[in-house]
Order: structure tokens, then C-alpha cells, then sequence
């Protein structure tokens, strides 16, 4: 995958052309979504990352974002590969592959250097099937390490507490021990501790079990302790629902000093790969993949999206994030995701009402379903769980009452379109003009009236001419702005003449705003005033 097409195309359309005795491109890649200037300022691709997460099989189905962080330089995204193969290849026995394959995926390599910077993640978001019978879209996620020596302390941090909060398990990877520092480090999901490079199994076996006896040990908080230690130990057990530990033994010289290792199996230590067989699918079989969830809400890959775009919007300042500002961009990624949701909701069915080459339908009719599609979306932008209250709330109802109306007119241009009268209305007038004007000169004439009659005559000549010009300009698509002329002076005078119409408007207008004015002088306690307003829309 990435190593030797890191900067090909990933549409597939692009390699069409590419000769068939090419070994066949895999189509998914690391994208890089946070990027990490040399400034030291954070940017989100946000196109790149709404192409991912924001693709027709993904978007609306529950997201588990599974991330691994830690330190530079300790094997993270050659352990990101291994999960990849294990999601590659679900429920075969032998996900591990042959032993000579080369380990491809999220760029690893030797060397003291750091490799992975910002955040990816795999392009490919995989669909599993839960027992439950639940299928949820699982996001793996790459992220630079922390500490190395060309990023400041706050890059790290920012890093590691943004994907911290997108991820719904975090495998926080750590070498050889877990120190103080770690646990400090944490003061900003399930997580979970990966203990690299484990060389004290006869006092606690590695795997799970000897991890969590060995963290247990290691949070305990004791009256000797320091108030500092004793309070971060608090803090992280309320930070995160579940927190375990998985102890993983040394791959083996070859893996962490040959400079040819190219990540094949057979050179990485058998024990090694025994608890890699353990620690992968405990990490990722299905019944283990947890729901991304803020505030008790699941989020949709589609919600994960705006959380990405608010968090990163706090980190963008030169502080720190305070923690209230991080409950607003929380607050306010909540209301996005549910005007996203709504109007979604609204946009697919009026689709099936009227969208693409569904047939004209009645222009009251349309308002009508407008109308009730339009309170369906708002109902459920309200039973959404929301942060940030009704009054935070509101804003967003009303954009979200905005953007819908705003779709409604593109709509309703959709299907005047459709409407054949509606293209036959130019022809349609000119003829009428054409024929009136001629029955008025023979009359005219009849009577002994000529010049009116030659009036007539000459008028009925232009609208022939009109006619003849606007057919030309119709059918060869030249002289436009010509011939949106003669359909404007067609328009106005089809207008005035079907007044009838524009009476019965203007008395629904009146209607209307005397609704409106009622209202006014009755106020009716909110909610109920919102949903008359939502029907007067
Ligand atoms: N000691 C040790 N080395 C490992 C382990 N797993 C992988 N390595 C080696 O560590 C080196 C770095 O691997 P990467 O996956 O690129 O490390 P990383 O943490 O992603 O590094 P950055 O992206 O720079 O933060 C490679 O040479 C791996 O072969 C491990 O469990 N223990
Ligand atoms: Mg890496």
C-alpha cells in the first residue's frame, strides 16, 4: 500500500489506464487529516476527511474510532499495520498472513527519526457486524508520536488529547514500563495501556490479565502518596469509562535493530506474535468494538466529522484549551451533527418527491410535503440529545429552519422545470398574441379601421419574428441571453394575464401574515410557537 504509492491517486476511475501486468493497486491508503505546520499550528483536511467519512456507506452508521497514541519512535503504526491485516482479513483464523510478507499500511520504519506526523487515518472505514446485530463502521487512526525533538510540548499534547476525544478506544502504547509521566501525560474513551517491550514477565504474565493486575497496582492510590499523584490517579479513573492494560513482550532484536526489516513475520520472535494473536482481536473482534458516545449519544461518522472540525477550531488558539471551551466546541459539535442529521433526513425524501427525473408535481402539493418533511427534520433535530441547553440549541434550529428553506427553493426551481407548460409558456403567449392580433386586424380592417388594423399587422409580424428567433435560440442553444429576454417579456405578459392567480396569492399571503400578527398579540408558551412557525415556513 503506502510505501510504494504514497502519492498516487486514490480514485480508482484514475488508474483505469494503468496496464494489466502491474500487480493490482489497492485502493486504500493513510490519509493525512491533521497536519501539524512547521509554524506549529494545526490544520484539518477537511475535504479529505469528509471524502472518507462522509462516503454514501459510511456516513450515518455508528463510528468506532479506534486510535493508538504514545511516544515516538515505539513500533505505534507497525502495530496499526497488524490491525489492519486483522481487519482485513475478519474472522479467519490465520489473519496474520504468511510469513514472508512485507508489513504494509500506515508508513513504520526504523531509525531514531520520527515517521508519522499529525494525525491519519485508513482510508478504507471497515463495516462489521456486532452480534448484537448492529453493523458499525470502524475507523483506525494513526498519530504522531509524542516528544520527539522537532515538535513543542503543546503539539504533542494537542495531538494526543484530539485524538484522545475522536477515538472511542485509544490504545495509549508505552515503553518498557508505565512511568509517572504517562499517567500525568493522561490529564487531559476506553483507554488502554500497551506496555511495549515488557521484560518482566515472572512478575506479571504478559496479556491482559498481568496488564490489569499490573495497572491496578500502579493506580492504586495509597495515604503515602503525594496529593498530586493521588489526584491524577482520581482524575484518569474519571475520565475514562474502562481503562485496561495489555503487556507485550520484545519483538526481538532483528525488528528493532536490522535496518533491512521490512516487518515479515518470520523475523519477529515467536512469543511476540503468540500475544499479537491475543492483543489484536481482543482489541478488535466485534463484540469489543465500543460506539463512539459523547454526551450518551452514539455518533454517526457523519457527527464525527463536525467533533473533528469543532475540536480542532479550540486547538487552533495560542492557549491551551480551558475545559469550557472544550464543552462548547462539544456543545457545538452536538447541535451541528443533529442540523447535519435533520437536514439529511429532509433533503432524501424530498429527493424521493420530487428530485432527479421524478415527474412534476403540483406546486401546492410540493409546499405541502415540503411543509411536513420540513417538521419531520426539525422533530428530530429536537429529540436529538443536545448539549448546551434550549437557548443554544435555538441558533441551530434556526439555521437548520434556513438551510432547509434554502434547499426548498432549489426545489422548487427543480420542478418548475419539469413542468412542460412551464417551458411552453413563451410559445404559448406568442401565439396567443399572434392569433389575437390577427382576428384584431381583420376586424379592424373589416371596419374601415387601417391604421389600427396595420398596427396589428405589425405587432403580429414582431411576435412571428419573436417566435421564429426564440425557436432558433432554443434549439441551438446560441444568442441565451436573448432569448432569456423574450422569455422575461413572455413571463411578464403570461403574468398579467393570469391575474386570477396572483388574487388568490396575495389573499394566502394576507392569510398568512395574519398569523403571523396573531401570534404576535397571543404568544403561545415556545415550543408550541415554534412548530406554528416551523407550519408557517
Ligand atoms: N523495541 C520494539 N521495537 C518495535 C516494536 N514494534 C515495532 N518496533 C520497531 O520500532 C520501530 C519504529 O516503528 P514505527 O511503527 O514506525 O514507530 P512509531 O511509534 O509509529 O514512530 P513515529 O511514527 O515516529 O512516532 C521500527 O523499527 C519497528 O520495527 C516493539 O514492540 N518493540
Ligand atoms: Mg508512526
Amino acid at each position: 500500500y503506502a510505501k510504494h504509492r504514497r502519492s498516487g491517486f486514490s480514485d480508482k476511475g484514475a488508474y483505469d489506464w494503468s496496464s494489466e501486468e502491474e500487480e493490482p493497486v489497492t485502493q486504500a491508503e493513510p490519509v493525512q487529516v491533521l497536519i501539524v505546520k512547521d509554524d506549529h499550528s494545526f490544520e484539518l483536511d477537511e475535504v479529505a476527511l469528509s471524502r472518507i467519512l462522509l462516503s454514501e456507506a459510511v456516513r450515518d452508521r455508528e463510528v468506532v474510532a479506534v486510535s493508538v497514541a504514545g511516544a515516538f519512535r515505539k513500533g505505534k503504526s507497525f502495530l496499526m499495520d497488524f490491525m489492519l491485516r486483522y481487519m482485513y482479513n475478519q474472522g479467519s483464523e490465520d489473519w496474520l498472513g504468511s510469513p514472508d510478507d512485507p508489513l504494509t499500511g500506515f508508513s513504520w520504519r526504523g531509525g531514531s527519526e520520527r515517521e508519522t506526523t499529525g494525525i491519519q487515518i485508513w482510508s478504507e472505514v471497515f463495516l462489521v457486524d456486532k452480534p448484537d446485530g448492529t453493523k458499525v463502521a470502524v475507523l483506525l487512526m494513526d498519530t504522531q508520536g509524542t516528544f520527539d525533538s522537532q515538535s513543542t510540548l503543546r503539539d504533542s499534547a494537542t495531538v494526543f488529547a484530539l485524538s484522545t476525544m475522536i477515538s472511542s478506544m485509544q490504545v495509549y502504547n508505552i515503553s518498557q514500563n508505565v512511568q509517572e509521566d504517562d499517567l500525568q501525560h493522561l490529564q487531559v474513551t476506553s483507554m488502554i495501556f500497551l506496555v511495549r517491550d515488557w521484560s518482566f514477565p515472572y512478575e506479571f504474565p504478559y496479556g491482559q490479565e498481568g496488564g490489569m493486575k499490573f495497572l491496578e497496582k500502579r493506580l492504586k492510590i495509597s495515604e503515602n502518596q503525594h496529593e498530586e499523584l493521588q489526584n491524577v490517579r482520581k482524575h484518569i479513573h474519571s475520565c475514562f469509562t474502562n481503562i485496561s492494560c495489555f503487556l507485550m513482550p520484545h519483538p526481538g532484536l532483528k525488528v528493532a535493530t536490522n535496518p533491512h526489516f521490512d516487518g515479515r513475520l518470520k523475523e519477529i520472535d515467536g512469543e511476540f506474535i503468540t500475544n499479537l494473536k491475543v492483543l489484536v482481536p481482543w482489541l478488535l473482534c466485534p463484540q469489543n468494538l465500543d460506539v463512539k458516545e459523547i454526551n450518551g449519544n452514539k455518533i454517526t461518522c457523519r457527527g464525527l466529522v463536525e467533533y473533528f472540525k469543532a475540536y480542532i477550531k479550540i486547538y487552533q488558539g495560542e492557549e491551551l484549551p480551558h475545559p469550557k471551551s472544550m464543552l462548547q466546541a462539544t456543545a457545538e459539535a452536538n447541535n451541528l451533527a443533529a442540523v447535519a442529521a435533520a437536514k439529511d433526513l429532509y433533503t432524501k425524501k424530498m429527493e424521493q418527491v420530487c428530485g432527479g427525473d421524478r415527474p412534476f408535481l403540483a406546486p401546492s402539493e410540493l409546499q405541502a410535503r415540503h411543509g411536513d418533511l420540513k417538521d419531520e427534520a426539525l422533530r428530530l433535530f429536537r429529540s436529538v440529545k443536545k448539549m448546551g441547553g434550549e437557548e443554544f440549541s435555538r441558533r441551530y434550529l434556526q439555521q437548520l429552519e434556513a438551510e432547509i428553506d434554502e434547499v426548498f427553493l432549489q426545489y422548487i426551481k427543480h420542478n418548475d422545470s419539469k413542468n412542460i407548460f412551464h417551458a411552453a409558456r413563451t410559445p404559448a403567449t406568442l401565439f396567443v398574441v399572434i392569433f389575437v392580433m390577427y382576428v384584431a386586424a381583420g376586424i379592424t380592417g373589416f371596419v374601415g379601421v387601417d391604421v389600427i388594423a396595420s398596427l396589428c399587422n405589425m405587432i403580429l409580424g414582431l411576435a412571428l419574428i419573436t417566435l421564429c428567433t426564440w425557436a432558433y435560440i432554443r434549439y441551438s442553444g446560441e444568442y441565451r441571453e436573448l432569448g432569456a429576454v423574450i422569455d422575461q417579456v413572455a413571463g411578464a405578459l403570461w403574468d398579467q394575464v393570469s391575474d386570477f392567480n396572483g388574487a388568490l396569492y396575495k389573499l394566502y399571503s394576507a392569510a398568512a401574515n395574519h398569523r403571523h400578527l396573531y401570534h404576535h398579540a397571543f404568544p403561545v408558551p415556545l415550543t408550541e410557537d415554534e412548530e406554528h412557525k416551523a407550519k408557517d415556513n
